[in-house]
């Protein structure tokens, strides 16, 4: 295991960095109320451990170039906060066997979700309607999924088994003692990204099918078939950026897609794009980005401020960092933001635990509210095959 220890302030007690257990650090963590995060980058071999014994900041501006190193925390709408790199442990990830987790049988709600089934599948159909009249042309509507389990959870048992499972996504989990719950993702939307060699990178990402066919056999990604409604509602996410890059006169991009991509148990359609912001010498361009990008079209719709006031309307459910953005910022001169998807928050108290899980879909004039249901429940699917096992 490699120890990084940056800015080290004199309160941080000494036991951190005895404590080369990643589970005891993390309960350590929590109890001195300190803020935290664990993640492992897409297709790589080594997780991180970051501490911020402060419990991290709330943001006013997104300068990140002028961030120190850290963690970067945005709900959908709101304020960001900012985890600095007190501490931070990078450890190579030995690739073990997915075992079951120590978790017991979850207590699923059965009524609760036809309930659930109702009120989603009503908002798709008058979001059908709203786009019909012309309202707004895309929106992204989601709901939760409670699930109670009689137990203890831990918390990095759960982000290993995320990282075994799905080798291509950014997994991550979260504290932030001002928001009191725990967060883990395993997510497959870059939302900005800069490499060291100052490559800025972002994706247009939307439509989804699954990747297992009737017969339980994988789909790969060249054979998938798309149906109009899906390239369209990807459309919006590509237009969304372009639009985002005409804000700024950025014409110097390039753009690689549709190709379908597979996430977990789904597929997706991905357009990438990106910026030698070297050759610009452009080095703002990731924070002037992000505060133009997000909440991009994948998780809002278009136009943004219409979709913004139509979820508020639909959803009954506060989002907070589900479709917001997460990631590392300037360490190794490099910059990692991803989209809060195939999320859950997990609260314990008294020998409980309690999941909820966000998923929601891109809802177009074409979608059938039952298939947009059953999108939803594959989304949520995601973490709860591996979590619930
Ligand atoms: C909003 C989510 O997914 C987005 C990303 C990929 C595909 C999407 C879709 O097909 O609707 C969504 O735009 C989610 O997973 O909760």
């Amino acid at each position: 295991m490699v120890i990084l220890i940056l800015n080290m302030p004199n309160t941080l007690p000494q036991t951190l960095t005895s404590l080369l257990d990643w589970e005891q650090l993390w309960q350590h963590t929590q109890q001195k109320r300190g803020g935290m995060a664990v993640w492992r980058l897409p297709k790589s071999d080594k997780r991180y451990f970051l501490v911020d014994s402060t419990g991290g900041e709330k943001l006013g501006s997104l300068d990140l170039e002028t961030f120190p190193a850290g963690f970067l925390v945005a709900p959908f709408i709101g304020l960001p906060y900012f985890l600095k790199a007190e501490t931070l442990l990078e450890e190579s990830i030995v690739q073990e066997e997915v075992v079951g987790s120590s978790l017991l049988k979850p207590l699923h709600n059965v009524e609760e979700n036809e309930e659930k089934h109702q009120h989603f599948t009503h908002w798709v159909s008058e979001s059908i309607n709203e786009i019909q009249s012309g309202h707004f042309q895309k929106v992204v509507l989601s709901r939760t999924d409670e699930v109670e389990f009689p137990g203890d959870f831990s918390t990095l048992k759960a982000f290993g088994q995320l990282c075994q499972a799905y080798p291509n996504a950014f997994v991550c989990a979260l504290y932030i003692p001002e928001l009191g719950s725990t967060w883990l993702c395993a997510t497959p939307e870059t939302l900005v990204e800069q490499n060291a060699q100052g490559i800025f990178r972002t994706i247009a990402l939307a439509g989804t099918q699954s990747a297992i066919d009737p017969l339980g056999e994988i789909i790969l990604p060249q054979n998938a078939r798309w149906s109009q409604k899906e390239i369209e509602e990807q459309a919006y996410v590509c237009r969304y950026i372009i639009e985002c890059f005409k804000k700024i006169r950025l014409r110097e991009y390039q753009e690689i897609g549709p190709k379908t991509i597979l996430a977990g148990n789904l597929l997706h359609l991905k357009t990438e794009f990106t910026v030698d912001t070297q050759a610009l010498n452009f080095s703002q361009l990731p924070g002037i980005l992000l505060s133009l990008l997000h909440p991009t079209s994948a998780v809002c719709g278009t136009p943004k401020e219409e979709a913004i006031a139509w979820i508020a309307k639909a959803e009954k459910h506060a989002r907070e960092l589900y479709s917001g953005y997460l990631g590392p910022v300037n360490l190794g001169d490099e910059i990692h933001l991803f989209v809060n998807l195939r999320t859950v928050k997990v609260d314990q108290s008294e020998g409980k635990c309690r999941a909820t899980y966000f998923a929601g879909c891109g809802i177009t004039e074409d979608s059938d509210p039952e298939k947009e249901w059953q999108e939803t429940v594959m989304k949520c699917q995601t973490l709860q095959r591996v979590l619930e096992n």
